[in-house]
């Protein structure tokens, strides 16, 4: 059961809001869409669900496109988040879950369940407008979980939590993938996709940057970042010609170059003026990858 999106493209009007998108998630694996506002993402997951045509192109889920017939094994949470604010939590979620095919009592099980997991038991009977909005936020992503969906695609779902939710939702996600779920999740925040992801894409007006599994893409970046600590200027390093740039900070430096023998010259040079007290080489961050296709002003 694979998600497969082929040469896709969503125009509104003369305006193209996705252009030409391919990516394939493997069924288990976490995806990763990252991308500034106004990139694409919410439009490819309305298209992945059906609630857009493409333009141009298909999206295939086993085979099959999405549509109300096979959506009971779908959990999406929308960007627009839309509980009912008069409604108390445990009704509302076994509303839903009865709306996807669940039998009551399993939906009233399933639901605790998940308000124990996220450590809000005791919402289970309060209005959801009587929340936070970061706890609405947590029953929304309960009734986009309780029916036990085998394909998850989450909008933003980290936005408006505070950091111990994030972990505890990191936590919840990983879990879901563990007993077989395939996820696919926005952010604009590199440093989740970078920790949950083997898989990503980065998108931006529309266009694919980069796609592929997280090691092909760091990769395929062809470039490295050395960091070297020492209690000595490291600012003659960074003028040789094969270092492609340099930053200087109080303990030392970061060195981006192109080739590893690179690295081990930079340390040998090093070790002829003093102590090193610290080296490392370090793939480059997706935040690297993207200043450097897209440009600073949109990181
Ligand atoms: N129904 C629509 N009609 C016209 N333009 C639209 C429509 N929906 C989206 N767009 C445009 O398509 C582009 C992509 O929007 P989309 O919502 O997919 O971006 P996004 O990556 O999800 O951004 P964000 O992080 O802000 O949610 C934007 O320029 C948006 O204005």
């Amino acid at each position: 059961m694979t998600l497969q999106i082929e040469h896709v493209t969503k125009k509104f009007g003369d305006f193209s809001a996705v252009k030409n998108l391919t990516m394939t998630v493997q069924q288990g694996s976490m995806y990763g869409f990252l991308g500034a506002n106004g990139a694409g993402k919410t439009t490819t997951f309305r298209m992945i669900l059906g609630l857009l045509d493409t333009t141009e192109g298909s999206i295939t889920w086993n085979g099959k496109p999405i549509t109300y017939a096979n959506s009971s094994h779908i959990g999406y949470l929308p960007e627009e988040r839309g509980l009912y604010p008069k409604m108390k939590v445990e009704e509302q979620l076994v509303y839903l879950g009865q709306l996807r095919g669940m039998k009551k009592n399993d939906a009233k099980i399933a639901s605790n369940e998940w308000l124990a997991r996220f450590e809000v038991p005791h919402y289970a009977h309060k209005k959801v407008e009587e929340l936070s909005k970061g706890n609405q936020q947590k029953i929304q992503l309960i009734a986009s979980l309780v029916h036990k969906p085998s394909l998850i695609i989450l909008d933003e779902p980290f936005s408006g939590l505070d950091p111990v939710n994030v972990e505890m939702l990191k936590k919840a996600i990983l879990d879901i993938q563990k007993e077989g779920a395939t996820i696919v999740f926005s952010s604009h925040r590199m440093d989740h996709v970078e920790e949950l992801c083997e898989q990503l894409c980065i998108m931006h007006h529309g266009e694919t940057i980069v796609s592929g599994s997280l090691r092909e893409v760091k990769r395929g970046f062809g470039r490295q970042n050395v960091r070297i600590k020492a209690d000595f200027d490291l600012t003659f390093l960074g003028e040789m010609e094969e270092v492609n740039s340099f930053k200087s900070s109080i303990e030392g430096g970061l060195f981006q170059i192109s080739q590893e023998r690179t690295a081990h010259e930079l340390l040998r040079t090093a070790l002829t003026k003093g102590d090193i007290r610290y080296f490392a080489i370090e793939e480059p961050s997706l935040q690297d990858i993207f200043i450097e296709k897209v440009g600073k002003e949109h990181a």
